[in-house]
């Protein structure tokens, strides 16, 4: 770990030990700095994000939970070159947000699933290989793998109102590694599904992780969803927005539903619960 990254870890200590541990001194696939983001408004200034350092690393899996309004979706926006930050620098692959969005650095993946009802699943999937001009034959393979990478092989000539809504979002993540990014970005993708679903997608969605390997940063309410998915845990706090700390989740990458109940994993849930409290506390 390099000395500049220890101002991220305001409370933490097992989070310093575990990124030198499995990050090295690979340089980070997201680096912000003192990261600030102030909307003018017609009543008074939202100092949505304030003073935010984060590195994040090839092949974490970083979640940003927090109470509504702490600047998780900003972040995620100001990664994706949605937003412009005010103060301070961020890069993501070693680059500005505006170049990385121009070089595809990044998948991201919506609350809602954001098909075109229009388009049928394939055609929805192939929309980004389409706008950078892939081939047919190329198109195919990667819908092809696409579909069977989230588990919806023989779904491509359905619409999306044909398919319930966790299928939907699953084709929207296809949709987002159509053009295979190192890097998603993923934005309460099963906030408004049940919990059923949602579990199972959960467990999915590390599945792909472990076999792809992507950097992910994933936007999240549920302290369960946070820590079953996470490498680290990112809590945020209102008012204005900024890191209250940053967890550790050192589950290993083999997760099965049931270490929910197992005594590590509900030590790291209060421990991000407290953080939660603390952070609402501070305002
Ligand atoms: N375009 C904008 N103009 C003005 N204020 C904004 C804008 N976008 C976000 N905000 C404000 O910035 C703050 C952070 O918003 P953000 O959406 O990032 O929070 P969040 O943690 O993602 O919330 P939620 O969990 O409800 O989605 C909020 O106070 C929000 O009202």
């Amino acid at each position: 770990m390099r000395p500049s990254d220890r101002s991220e870890h305001p409370q933490g200590t097992r989070a310093t030990a575990h990124e030198g541990a499995a990050t090295g001194l690979r340089d980070p696939v997201i680096a912000a700095r003192g990261l600030n983001l102030v909307f003018p408004t017609a009543a008074a200034p939202v100092h949505a994000l304030k003073d935010v350092d984060l590195s994040i690393h090839r092949g974490e899996f970083v979640s940003l939970i927090g109470p509504s309004g702490c600047g998780k979706t900003t972040l995620l926006r100001v990664i994706a070159d949605l937003e412009r930050p005010t103060g301070g620098t961020i890069t993501v692959n070693g680059m500005t947000p505006d170049e990385a969005r121009r070089q595809r650095a990044y998948g991201y993946v919506f609350q809602a699933a954001a098909l075109y009802p229009w388009r049928t699943i394939e055609n929805n999937i192939a929309l980004p290989l389409e706008i950078m001009g892939v081939e047919r034959a190329e198109q195919r393979r990667r819908i092809e793998a696409g579909l069977d990478l989230v588990g919806l092989s023989g779904f491509g000539k359905t619409f999306p109102w044909q398919l319930s809504g966790g299928m939907q979002q699953r084709a929207s993540i296809a949709r987002a590694l159509s053009f295979d990014p190192d890097l998603l970005l993923m934005d309460e993708p099963f906030g408004a599904l049940d919990e059923i679903v949602r579990d199972h997608l959960n467990e999915e969605l590390l599945k792909l992780w472990a076999k792809t390997d992507k950097t992910i940063v994933f936007v999240t309410h549920s302290i369960p969803e946070a820590v079953f998915l996470s490498t680290r845990i990112v809590v945020m706090s209102p008012r204005p927005g900024r890191i209250h700390d940053i967890i550790d989740c050192d589950l290993g990458r083999e997760r099965p539903l049931d270490i929910r109940d197992t005594p590590e994993f509900l030590q790291i849930a209060h421990r991000v619960r407290e953080g939660l409290r603390a952070g609402n506390g501070d305002e």
